[in-house]
C-alpha cells in the first residue's frame, strides 16, 4: 500500500512544506483563498518549478520521468481540459461501474464535450483520472461546481477508490461539513504554510 511523503517542498519562494499522507488516508488541505493550496498540489505533481522531494511508496520522484510520476500521482485541477469532440474519445476503456455511481448513463460516451455543464465536466474529469489508476490522488476542489446529491456521489466514489487501492489522497476543500465527512486529518495553509495537525 503506497504512502506519499512530501519533503521540504517549495514553490515560488514559499516556505518549504513537509507532510506525510499514509496509504488510504485522506488529508484535507485547508486555508484561505490565495494561501497556496493549488500551488502545493501542482508542486507535488511537479507541474511548476519547485524544490524538495516527494516519495511515493518510498520511491523518489527523482528516480522517474515526469510523465511516469504524473501517471502515478493523479492531479485533478479545478478546471479540466478536453481535447476531442466526444466524452468517449477521452477514455481507453468504456467501463460502466463508476460511471453509474457518478450519475451518468452509458449514452454519456457519445455526448459532445461542448454541451457538458461545469458539474458534468468535473465529474467526468474525475472518472477519466481514476481510469488511469493513479496510486495517489491530488484533488483540487473536486466538488466545487456540484449540487448536494452529486457531491455525495463524488465523495462515495473517491472513498471507495481510496479504500480499494489504499491510495493516499490530498483534497483541497473550502467546505467545513465536507472536510469533516471525508478527511482523516487536515493540513492548514495560512499565508505562510504551517505544519499538519491531527
Ligand atoms: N505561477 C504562479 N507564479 C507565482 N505565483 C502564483 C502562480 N500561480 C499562483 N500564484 C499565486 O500564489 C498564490 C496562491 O495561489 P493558489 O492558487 O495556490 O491559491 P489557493 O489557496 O488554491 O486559492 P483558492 O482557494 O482561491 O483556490 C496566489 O496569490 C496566486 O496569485
Amino acid at each position: 500500500m503506497p504512502d506519499l511523503d512530501i519533503k521540504r517542498l517549495q514553490a515560488f519562494g514559499r516556505d518549504p512544506i513537509d507532510v506525510h499522507v499514509g496509504a488510504g488516508e485522506c488529508l484535507c488541505v485547508v486555508g484561505p483563498s490565495g494561501s497556496g493550496k493549488s500551488l502545493l498540489l501542482r508542486a507535488i505533481a511537479d507541474l511548476d518549478p519547485n524544490r524538495g522531494d516527494v516519495f511515493l511508496d518510498g520511491r523518489s520522484r527523482n528516480e522517474m520521468s515526469a510523465p511516469t510520476w504524473r501517471r502515478l500521482v493523479g492531479f485533478l485541477p479545478t478546471e479540466s481540459r478536453w481535447w476531442f469532440e466526444t466524452v468517449g474519445e477521452h477514455f481507453d476503456e468504456r467501463r460502466a461501474d463508476d460511471l453509474a455511481d457518478l450519475g451518468f448513463a452509458e449514452d454519456v460516451w457519445d455526448w459532445q464535450i461542448h454541451r457538458l455543464s461545469t458539474g458534468e465536466r468535473q465529474r467526468l474529469a474525475l472518472l477519466r483520472l481514476m481510469a488511469h489508476r493513479p496510486k495517489a490522488l491530488l484533488l483540487d476542489e473536486p466538488t466545487a461546481s456540484l449540487d448536494e446529491d452529486n457531491k455525495r456521489r463524488v465523495e462515495t466514489v473517491i472513498a471507495r477508490y481510496r479504500k480499494d487501492l489504499g491510495a493516499p489522497v490530498l483534497w483541497v476543500s473550502h467546505e467545513p461539513a465536507q472536510i469533516e465527512r471525508v478527511s482523516n486529518r487536515r493540513f492548514h495553509i495560512e499565508t505562510r504554510p504551517a505544519e499538519a495537525e491531527s
